[in-house]
């Protein structure tokens, strides 16, 4: 197919805002060809791209970041605002490097939130509707990946910019705030502000986008008015065959019914809190083998902060009164002994990936429960982190830089890693971030699999409605707001 403009009306033209003719990028990982894209001032635009489709070179070179190999005519307006997976890597990578805790003798919380908006007057609405207002003092680094997101896009909001473009904005949201920040947005569209989508899923596209184009294999397909478009696109818009292919075979051989009576988690009243600041308290969960758990509530309530109790990457787990695969925390085990049997994904964990190495090395690293490889894997588990690559439709990027991938490739390598040891638990805190809907439909459909084998068991974050399948056993949802019920479990 070639790229087409569709739709193009017999008007006079609009000078546009941003301008790609003939540009053609380049790495290691991907590539990308425009032969036309142009967006005008006040039209709000989606850009629909699978994963490694190479949506995130066009994140680069909006951000000026990558240079085309062939630049063609390459407009970019002075006031663009950009909110990709990589610039808030970066933005937290800077904070950690600045860190001054060695040098303070007490935590250096870095940049506070609230100074990263410029004119924190003219948005202050849209930090109260966003539920913003506790976090303003908070040092960014901090943040939860749902409060991380909405600072990020209003920091760019409050530089007034012309042209903002979002990759993913809505992933990571809670309900509320998706419902919340599109119809912000589209007040601020409506008040003249250019929008550019980057997304993977046409049901995360606001229904008032004007204009969109389709991303596939590297090359623009279409690109035009919504509406003919999604005509064009019959309602799809996704890949037709998801990357994550892997087989419950994988998984076979597990210890998963190893010592079946006995809880795998058992929180009794646990609370945690940072410094005098409590999140949560009065939290009891028990977790049998096989008793798959679902965990919901809205950004900042806690619900990574009690997967990290869990896994004992948060120092209070030693205060608890928590029990893992049988042994009381605190009880002269090693963080390794509790991670042997868990597979983990998180947003924390990803970001915490500053490493050199390649995907294979991050995917073999699972078996050692390292961020890097530190070791000579043997030959059968090079073999196996190469059946697992491949399981995953990645086996032919091996040797790049894990993080040169696109972050949904990243992704499903983290996924790998988690699952290459076979875990007795899997612990998936929002593991479908930045990924198409084919791919985390195939996950899905991997783990209620899993969950039907009794091969694992699942402890699972999600914001997305359409990830919470009837597999899950009970159904942990907090309820910060409500001070009779601020938590609620539910059996199914
Ligand atoms: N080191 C810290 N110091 C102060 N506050 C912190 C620290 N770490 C996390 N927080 C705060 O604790 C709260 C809970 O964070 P957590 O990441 O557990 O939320 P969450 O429910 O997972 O949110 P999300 O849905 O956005 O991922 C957040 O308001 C966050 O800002």
């Amino acid at each position: 197919m070639t790229p087409e403009a569709i739709g193009d009306s017999m008007e006079t033209p609009k000078k546009p805002l941003l301008s790609l003719r003939g540009l053609k990028a380049q790495t290691a990982a991907s590539s990308l060809a425009i032969d036309h894209l142009e967006v005008c001032a006040g039209e709000a635009w989606g850009i629909l791209g699978e994963t490694g489709a190479g949506m995130e070179l066009l994140a680069r070179i909006l951000a000026g970041d990558l240079a085309p190999v062939r630049a063609g005519a390459c407009v970019l307006p002075r006031e663009l605002g950009l909110v990709s997976f990589a610039g808030q890597q970066e933005r937290f990578e800077r904070e950690l490097k600045n860190d001054d805790t060695d040098f303070l003798n007490r935590p250096d919380p870095g940049t506070p939130a609230g100074r990263l908006l410029a004119g924190k007057q003219t948005h202050r609405e849209l930090v109260r509707l966003l539920r913003l207002e506790h976090v303003l003092d908070r040092g960014y680094r901090y943040l939860s990946s749902g409060e991380a997101m909405k600072i990020a896009i209003l920091a760019e909001l409050s530089r007034g910019v012309q042209l903002l473009a979002l990759e993913h904005p809505f992933d990571g949201l809670d309900p509320a705030s998706c419902r919340e920040l599109a119809r912000s947005l589209s007040r601020l569209h409506d008040g003249g502000l250019t929008l550019l989508f980057l997304l993977s899923d046409i049901a995360d596209l606001p229904h008032w986008c004007t204009h969109l184009a389709l991303l596939q294999d590297g090359l623009i397909h279409f690109t035009g008015p919504a509406d003919v478009i999604r005509i064009l696109m019959g309602g799809s818009g996704g890949r037709r065959q998801a990357l994550f292919r892997a087989g419950t075979a994988a998984l076979r051989g597990t210890d998963s019914q190893a010592g079946a009576d006995e809880p795998l988690i058992a929180l009794r009243n646990g609370f945690a809190r940072y410094g005098e600041v409590a999140v949560f308290s009065g939290l009891s969960l028990s977790i049998r083998p096989g008793e798959h758990t679902l965990i919901t509530g809205p950004n900042g309530c806690g619900k990574s902060t009690l997967v990290q109790l869990i896994t004992g990457d948060h120092p209070l787990c030693y205060q608890n009164d928590l029990c893992i695969f049988g042994r009381r925390r605190g009880g002269g085990e090693t963080i390794w002994d509790v991670k042997r049997h868990m597979g983990i994904v998180s947003n924390d964990l990803h970001r915490c990936h500053r490493i050199n190495g390649n995907a294979l090395a991050v995917v073999i690293s699972g078996l050692f429960d390292s961020i890097g490889l530190y070791q000579r894997p043997t030959s059968e588990q090079r073999v196996l982190g190469r059946s697992w690559l491949e399981w995953l439709g990645l086996a032919d990027k091996a040797a790049l830089p894990f993080r040169r991938l696109s972050y949904g490739e990243q992704r499903l390598v983290l996924l790998a890693r988690a699952l290459i040891k076979k875990p007795r638990l899997l612990v998936l805190d929002e593991p479908t971030e930045g990924l198409d809907k084919a791919n985390r439909r195939a996950l899905l459909d991997f783990l209620e699999q899993t969950a039907a084998e009794q091969l694992s068991t699942i402890l699972y974050i999600s914001h997305r409605q359409d990830e919470h399948r009837p597999f899950f056993r009970q159904h942990l949802e907090f309820r910060p707001g409500d001070d009779a019920v601020p938590f609620r479990l539910l059996h199914r």
